[in-house]
């Protein structure tokens, strides 16, 4: 089936010297969102900041894309990630995770979260373990090249997801018609923190297209 986006043109050394330019200056925004949770300096160092990150803004501000990175044809396909809050080489509230896949529908990732994505003490949010669980499920969906989104995402809390360092694994279980049924869990040094079920599900305006059936190698990824 022909895929909705607009193919990006960009050579891959334009491209890659893009992501060099943008990618240490959005690690340098995660360390200072961390710094924002975790600092300990004193008012007149924190007001000091504030004047230094609103320079950093006006610079920034001089000029705006006009669609979201996801949204751009012009700006092309393989950019279109660069704004996911997952994964995203441009979005610093992504962890990010370098997520991993195979063709027989199997994603993973190994990553990192801190004081950031803190909800209960110690712990991380509920709300951000499902945003990563979410994702990795559709990288797993995506790696069978279908466009589908998540219809249904059940998870089932175990026990705390401590800060820190963490794993992610994702699957496909098995395929009815529009329907793609998927499993996925989060282990932390314990073993499995979150344990979640899923249904993804081929939008109605995909679906005309699938001449060939769920499934076949050339069809479109979900996938950034
Ligand atoms: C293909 C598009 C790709 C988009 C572009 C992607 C770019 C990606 C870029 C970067 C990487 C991203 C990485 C992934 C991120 C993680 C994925 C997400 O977070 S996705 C966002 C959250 N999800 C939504 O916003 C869905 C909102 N809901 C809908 O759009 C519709 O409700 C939809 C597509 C889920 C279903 O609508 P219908 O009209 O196509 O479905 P009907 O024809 O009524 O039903 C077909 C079958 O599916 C079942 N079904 C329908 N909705 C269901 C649901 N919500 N849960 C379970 N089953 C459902 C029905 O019972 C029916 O089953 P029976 O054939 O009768 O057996």
């Amino acid at each position: 089936m022909a895929w909705p986006y607009v193919a990006d043109d960009t050579s891959d050394p334009l491209l890659a010297a893009d992501a060099e330019v943008w990618q240490p200056f959005t690690d340098a925004v995660r360390e200072l969102v961390d710094a924002c949770v975790q600092s300990d300096v004193d008012a007149d160092d924190v007001r000091a900041a504030q004047a230094d990150v609103e320079a950093a803004l006006a610079r920034l501000g001089k000029a705006r894309l006009s669609t979201t990175l996801g949204q751009s044809g012009t700006v092309g396909s393989r950019r279109r990630a660069w704004g996911n809050p997952v994964i995203g080489v441009r979005n610093p509230i992504a962890p990010p995770l370098h997520v991993d896949s195979d063709p027989a529908g199997r994603a993973w990732s190994d990553f990192h979260l801190g004081p950031a994505y803190e909800g209960p003490p110690g712990l991380v949010h509920g709300g951000v373990v499902s945003l990563i669980i979410d994702q990795v499920l559709g990288h797993a969906v995506g790696a069978g090249r279908q466009p589908a989104m998540t219809g249904t995402l059940t998870i089932r809390y175990e026990r705390g997801t401590p800060l820190g360092d963490l794993r992610v694994e994702a699957w496909v279980e098995r395929r009815e018609g529009v329907k793609i049924h998927a499993g996925a869990h989060v282990l932390g040094p314990d073993g499995p923190t979150a344990v979640a079920e899923a249904v993804f599900i081929v939008p109605r305006r995909f679906r005309d297209q699938l001449s060939d059936g769920i499934g076949a190698a050339d069809q479109g990824s979900t996938q950034g």
